[in-house]
């Protein structure tokens, strides 16, 4: 699926931080121009690839024209992978502390952090998937409190969690970079490898 010459993509998020990263790790990477729309959308429920649709449909119809969105799950092992997409409420009710303490009663404090990018060419277009997943631990809150659940979670092979790291080193092992490493790579293939799209897009 590829995006007409001279098009951009909508990034839709009401995450201000998702952006900030998106915008960092994509640097001139991307194929397409990406240009951002402030929507929350709903926070629908289910497996995490339904969800990441569902959005990714909400967006296009919204939009009505190509659009990227991203839902992120913190998944806990010892939880069954709860709470998974639910992580905003969690987050928001228990903060950084809670999410730790949550995991009290447990020896495994393991946890991976799932990215997933849903793109749409439009309205009633398919929504192909783009996953990242980096694994790691639950520990006691360290480090700045500028970015959600980042104090509590340390990838695996760190000594600092998530808010410790510098942004450039988080933003080279993050679920969010593997995600987009993903979808860069699809869309660069499209770009140079389909005649069609060569045909389309005859400046750049
Ligand atoms: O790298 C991250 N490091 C720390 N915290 C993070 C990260 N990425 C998302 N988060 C937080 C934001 C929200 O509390 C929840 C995901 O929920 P999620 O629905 O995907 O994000 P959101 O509602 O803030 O933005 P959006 O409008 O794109 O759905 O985890
Ligand atoms: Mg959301």
């Amino acid at each position: 699926m590829a995006v007409p010459a001279g098009r951009s993509v909508v990034f839709v998020t009401g995450n201000a931080k998702k952006l900030e990263e998106v915008i960092q790790i994509l640097g001139d990477r991307f194929p397409y121009k990406l240009v951002s729309k402030t929507i929350d959308l709903p926070e629908y429920q289910g497996e995490p690839d339904e969800i990441s649709i569902h959005k990714c449909k909400e967006a296009a119809r919204q939009v009505e024209g190509p659009v990227i969105v991203e839902d992120t799950c913190l998944c806990f092992k010892a939880l069954g992978g709860m709470p998974g997409p639910y992580i905003k409420w969690f987050l928001d009710k228990l903060k950084p502390e809670g999410l730790y303490k949550l995991l009290a009663g447990f020896e495994d404090k393991s946890a991976w952090a799932l990215c997933t990018f849903a793109f749409s060419a439009g309205k009633d277009e398919p929504v192909q998937l783009f996953r990242g997943i980096t694994e790691g631990h639950i520990v006691e809150p360290r480090g700045p409190r500028d970015f959600g659940w980042d104090p509590c979670f340390q990838p695996e092979g760190y000594d600092k969690t998530y808010a410790e790291l510098p942004k450039e080193v988080k933003n080279t092992i993050s679920h969010r970079y593997r995600a987009l490493a993903a979808m860069s790579e699809h869309f660069s293939q499209t770009n140079n490898t389909s005649p069609e799209s060569k045909k389309k897009k005859p400046q750049d």
